[in-house]
């Protein structure tokens, strides 16, 4: 195995680029929008009710300024004519006022609490689609930094886009629409007092066109330079351990350090025309100016009789009215600028390929256990020409009998291994159990169990981790499984012995954790097993224990197991020996003795003197065959 934190792959991402690691351009941006689009199909219908209801509440908002307008207009009247006001046509227009500005907020909060709901809706359905795309691709697929990206998307992409689905249909509809219809207003009013209304706009624009070209693009680089920012953090925090074992603090930490730096300069160069354009914005549209030139050149326009002064009170509380919608409608575009680059991450995860289902295929039972491997080819990169990790193998395992594959690091072990687990699809070659093509088995986990160097616990109780692959296992089952395994007595001294939650009531040494993953695989009791020799890592007692267990485990089933140690292999019915992820050799210990490269690997590890000496207690194999336990 290559690594102790993943199952058989290393960190580098293998499966296709990182689309995080790409600049984000113009072109990406345009992918964002369109994967925007795409993810938000399932709530089109409740955003296009918002948009409408948006829309109506912007109208709406005209019409406390028509009553304005109308109230002046009776008050006036009464003041230039000396008569008394009229009482029920004010009560009237303050009716109006009231009901319309009522039921304009009203239907807003309808708008948002539907745009609310379908982002809600959209949330689970995304995390659905996910969950399910997951539970189909391949399990190789599933290296730290492609855990980072499906952390990174159910919890903060699938936030970013709130703002998208649940404000950005409403308020951006309601930023628009309601300036509109108050503008249109205004010229209805006056044609003079509508451009008072919109007067200082196209100097706003023209500031604003010029200040933010480019923007989008850098807004969307921002949220990746701050995911870079962040993933030096997480660098620096989850390898504090050994940056400060090794005296590394420093180093680790200017890696950070230059990372926050670089974001700070960008984020300057970022923001100063933000800043420019807000300060344009306070000065040519600030309140003071705005009633200025509307009061003041209206003042003059009713002075010459040409409108009232409720119509120049009217276009002048209009007029105040549009920064606001403004500032909202450029809010809105950032945040889907923003949440663009999050649609892309999100919809790159759910589009994650997938292993051809196994069902498709009518899901075979295989009827012998024979294993073959039949010109087996694998690559860790897509790309045709990328290096073969295995390279044309065939095998068989013979049904009952115990096969080691033994090679330098980096041969192809655990490569091949894999593949018989179905951690991925070969390039070309047939992996089959039984002359049924293990792609289309429907039950390959029950046939095919495996106790890798990880032993993977998850946070629920011993007992369950026990039975994770057969929950209805009773516990008669699980406490023989875990006795079979040497941790029944461990297991019991536990402060809530099987019912122990691992992680929250006690944490458990490698050896006992990869013991209890021994119990795991024999409570499902698959006729073909994989094992990693992973017992070079413990101390000699636990060593022991291990083996003891794995013996169990071993007997009367298919094992193939990956040795790292010469040692392990000496007992066992077939050795295979990988070479640059080709087959070099196959035998037995005894047939293999010439052979150049398996000699190597003796003298390699400095254990040809042991050779001779090496005893059958070291092989799960080989013990297994003498072992009393069985399966069951
Ligand atoms: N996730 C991965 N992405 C890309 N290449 C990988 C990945 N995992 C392994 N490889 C490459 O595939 C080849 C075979 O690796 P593999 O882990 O199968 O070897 P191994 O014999 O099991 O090694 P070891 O004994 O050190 O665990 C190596 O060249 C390795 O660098």
């Amino acid at each position: 195995m290559t690594t102790t934190t993943t199952v058989g792959v290393s960190d580098t991402a293998p499966f296709g680029a990182d689309p995080d690691s790409a600049e984000p351009s113009a072109a990406q941006q345009k992918a964002g929008a369109r994967a925007l689009k795409d993810l938000m199909k399932p709530v089109a219908v409740p955003l296009a009710v918002g948009r409408v209801l948006a829309i109506v509440s912007g109208i709406l908002a005209v019409f406390p300024y028509i009553a304005l307008v109308q109230i002046g207009g009776v008050l006036l009247d009464a003041y230039n004519s000396g008569v008394a006001v009229d009482g029920d046509e004010v009560n009237r227009w303050i009716r109006v006022l009231v009901i319309t500005f009522a039921l304009r907020l009203f239907i807003y909060f309808i708008a948002l609490a539907i745009t609310h709901v379908a982002d809600i809706k959209l949330g689970h359905v995304i995390q659905l689609r996910l969950v399910r795309r997951f539970a189909r691709v391949p399990l190789g697929w599933f290296t730290s930094t492609n855990s980072g990206r499906v952390r990174k998307g159910l919890q903060d992409d699938i936030g970013a886009i709130h703002q998208l689905i649940a404000h950005q249909p409403v308020d951006g509809t309601m930023a628009t629409a309601m300036p509109l219809a108050l503008m249109v207003y205004a010229f209805v009013i006056d044609w003079r007092l509508g451009l008072l209304a919109i007067a200082t706009l196209p100097l706003y624009i023209l500031a604003m066109a010029t200040q933010m070209r480019g923007m989008g693009v850098k807004t969307a680089e921002m949220d990746h330079r701050l995911s870079a920012v962040s993933a030096r953090m997480v660098e620096f925090v989850t390898g504090i351990t050994v940056v400060k074992a090794f005296g590394r603090v420093g180093h680790s930490h200017h890696n950070y350090q230059r990372a926050a730096d670089e974001f700070y300069e960008f984020y300057a160069d970022w923001v100063k025309p933000l800043i420019r354009v807000g300060a344009l914005g306070n000065s040519l549209l600030a309140v003071p100016l705005i009633l200025v030139i509307n009061i003041g050149v209206g003042s003059i326009l009713v002075h010459n009789d040409v409108v009232s002064a409720a119509d120049v009170l009217a276009t002048s509380l209009i007029a105040l009215l549009i920064p606001f919608a403004i500032e909202t409608l450029m809010n809105s575009m950032w945040a889907t600028q923003i949440a663009g680059a999050s649609a892309l991450r999100l919809v790159g995860l759910v589009n994650t390929p997938v292993l051809p289902r196994a069902d498709q295929g009518g899901g075979r039972t295989p009827t012998a256990g024979d294993v073959t491997f039949d010109g087996v080819s694998y690559s860790y990169g897509s790309e045709p020409d990328a290096t073969l990790a295995v390279d044309d193998v065939s095998f068989t395992l013979r049904e009952g009998t115990v096969t080691a594959l033994i090679g330098p690091s980096g041969s192809g072990k655990s490569t091949i291994a894999t593949l018989l687990a179905r951690f991925d699809d070969p390039r070309s070659g047939t992996i089959s159990i039984g002359d049924i093509p293990i792609q289309e088995m429907s039950d390959l986990y029950s046939r095919v169990g495996f106790v890798l160097q990880d032993p993977q616990l998850l946070g629920i109780s011993i007992r369950d981790n026990i039975a994770l692959g057969r929950p209805e296992a009773t516990d008669e089952q699980v406490r023989q499984a875990a006795s079979a395994a040497r941790i029944l007595d461990e297991i019991e001294s536990l402060p809530a012995g099987f019912d122990t939650v691992y992680g929250a009531d006690a944490g458990l040494s490698g050896g006992q954790a990869q013991r209890i993953a021994i119990a795991r695989a024999l409570i499902v009791d698959a006729p073909i097993l994989i094992l990693d020799e992973a017992t070079a890592l413990t101390d000699p007692e636990s060593e022991h224990q291990i083996q003891k267990a794995l013996s169990s485990l071993a007997h009367g089933r298919t094992v193939l197991v990956i040795a790292h140690r010469p040692e392990v292999v000496k007992g066992v019915d077939q050795i295979i020996v990988v070479n640059a992820g080709r087959v070099t050799a196959i035998g037995t210990h005894e047939e293999l003795l010439d052979n150049r490269d398996y000699a190597r690997l003796w003298q390699a590890t400095g254990a040809a003197g042991r050779l001779a000496a090496a005893s059958a207690d070291d092989m799960p194999a080989a013990s297994a065959r003498d072992n009393d336990g069985g399966r069951r």
